[in-house]
This record gives structure tokens, sequence and C-alpha cells, in this order.
């Protein structure tokens, strides 16, 4: 059971948030778990709720590292929830495009050892959490991550490319992105877009053992690494925020656009009829 007893700390009820928070104050490390079956695609709901507790884990002093895991079996998240893309109003779209930068600032510029437990599959935005973090153990077997957009006739932002190429470099991020290519954990390790493949049941004590070794590390030190290592991304955002978010409203309100994502929509449907 979690968030039960000392020295458990939680900032959501257990069960009931979409993003469960458990921190646990003798160790300084927070699990962040989605929570929001069946395929923890993120709405604006989500997202706010991540960004807050993002913000607030970073304001603990207490708490040194977050993993950031799935509460929903067989899902790391589905990415964006595309019922936020499809047939939305322009002004629904920019609050929910807010949401996802500042979560995604909140994340990849974290003072925090961050890593992902990708215990599931990890398509596009489920992919961008993954790869804003430090470090990336994924299960082996039939999960798929990677940023698939142009499958859906979208494109994916040039700040999730910037983290792609940040996490495997120019040749592969370009073949990935063109090809919408969804990755197998073994061929995900092989391109460095995973640190680490083990066994589901492997995934958490892997996590928590590679966290051993990171909170070695005086937080000082290591902090100004990742800071300066990351400025140049989370600023190229920083700078544009409000021309991004009115690009994107833009951009999802073609109606080339919305045909395309219409079609997903029925073709993720019909894979299950
Ligand atoms: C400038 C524009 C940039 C925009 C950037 C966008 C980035 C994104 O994140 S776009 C989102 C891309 N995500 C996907 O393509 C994932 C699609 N989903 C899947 O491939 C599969 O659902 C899965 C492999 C994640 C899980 O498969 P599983 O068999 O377990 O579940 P399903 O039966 O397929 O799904 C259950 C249920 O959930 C709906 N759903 C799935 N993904 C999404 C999603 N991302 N948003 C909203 N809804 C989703 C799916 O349609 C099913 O719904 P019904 O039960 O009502 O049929």
């Amino acid at each position: 059971q979690v968030c039960t007893q000392v020295p458990y700390r939680c900032y959501s009820t257990p069960g009931v948030g979409q993003v469960q928070v458990d921190m646990n104050s003798e160790t300084g490390v927070a699990t962040v778990r989605l929570n929001r079956p069946p395929v923890n695609s993120l709405n604006l709901d989500v997202l706010t709720e991540l960004g807050i507790a993002l913000e607030k884990l970073d304001a603990d002093r207490t708490c040194r590292a977050m993993v950031l895991a799935s509460a929903v079996p067989g899902i790391f998240s589905a990415g964006l929830d595309i019922l936020e893309m499809y047939q939305s109003t322009p002004e629904r779209c920019v609050a929910f495009w807010r949401a996802l930068q500042d979560a995604w600032l909140g994340l990849y510029g974290s003072r925090l050892v961050t890593m992902a437990a990708i215990e599931g599959h990890s398509p596009a935005g489920g992919c961008l959490l993954a790869m804003s973090c430090d470090y990336r153990v994924m299960a082996d077997g039939k999960f798929q991550i990677g940023l698939n957009e142009t499958r859906l006739g979208i494109v994916a932002p040039f700040w999730f490319e910037d983290v792609m190429l940040n996490t495997i470099g120019h040749r592969e991020t370009e073949k990935a992105l063109q090809l919408g290519a969804m990755y197998s954990a073994q061929q995900a390790l092989s391109i460095g877009l995973v640190d680490k493949v083990v066994p589901l049941a492997e995934v958490m004590p892997t996590v928590q053992g590679e966290l051993k070794n990171w909170l070695q590390i005086p937080d000082a030190a290591r902090v100004i690494t990742k800071t300066s290592m990351r400025k140049q991304v989370l600023d190229r955002l920083r700078s544009q925020k409000e021309k991004d978010a009115q690009f994107f409203a833009d951009f999802i309100g073609r109606d080339s656009v919305q045909r395309s994502l219409g079609a997903y929509i029925a073709s993720l449907q019909k894979r299950k009829s």
C-alpha cells in the first residue's frame, strides 16, 4: 500500500489523483505515477496536475530525486490526449498547450535526479516525458517507444525534436522523426533512447539501484552540470512560449490536420473491432 505510513508523504490522495505523488522523506526520493486509465493520455487536467506536482517537488528541499512511472499496467503514457486536439476550440488548444509547455519545462529543467520507469507503451508525448528524465529503464517485451507524430499527420514541435537530438543525436533523430518510428525496448537501447532494458518486474528495482549511484554525487555540482547541458533547449522554448502555443492552435485547427486526426482516431478504434 502506498502512502499510508511514515516515512511516506503524499501530495495527492492515493487512488484518486490522476497524478499520484509518494514522497519518501527518508530517502528523499519521490515517485510520481500517472494514473489516467485506460492509457494515461495527457489531457489538460493531467498536464496541469503534473506541472503542479513537479513544481512542489522542486520546492521541497528534502526531495532529491523523482521517479516518473505509471499506475496503469502495460502503459507508461499514450502521449497527448488526441481528443484535446480533435474538434477542439482555439482557446482550449492554447490552454492545453500551455499546460504541456509548463509541465515539460518543470520536468526537463528540474533540479532533481529524474528517472523514467517505463513499464509499458510510450508513444509521442509519453516518449517526450521519458526522454526528459535523466535516465530511462524500460521493460523488455512487447512495449514500444518513440515519437510517432508524422504517422498522425502532425509534426513533432521543435522542442520535442531538441530533446530527442540531445538524447540520440542528429542522424537517429532525423530517421526517427521522419518515419514516426516506434521502437521495441531492445531497439531503443541500441540507439540510446533508453539506458537499460530489463524484465518488467525488474524495472523499479533497477531504477532504485541506479538512483543510488546518482545520489552519491553532490547535488550542487550535478545540478549546475545538468542546467548547463539543458539551458539552451529550455531557453529556446521559454523565449517563444506564446508564439509556440499560437502556432499549435493554428496548426491543429487546419482542415487537413483535423482530417488526419479523425482518420487516426478511427484507426485506433478499428484495431479493436
Ligand atoms: C504541432 C502538433 C504537435 C502535437 C504533438 C503531439 C504529440 C502526441 O503525443 S500525439 C498522441 C500520439 N499517441 C498515439 O499515437 C498513441 C495511440 N495509442 C496507441 O497506440 C494505443 O492506444 C497504445 C499502444 C498506447 C495502447 O494500446 P491498447 O491496446 O492497450 O489500448 P487501446 O485499445 O488502443 O486504447 C484504449 C482507448 O484509449 C484510446 N486512446 C489511445 N491512445 C489515445 C490518445 N493518445 N489519446 C486519446 N485516446 C487514446 C483508444 O482510442 C481507446 O479508446 P476507446 O476505448 O474509446 O476505443
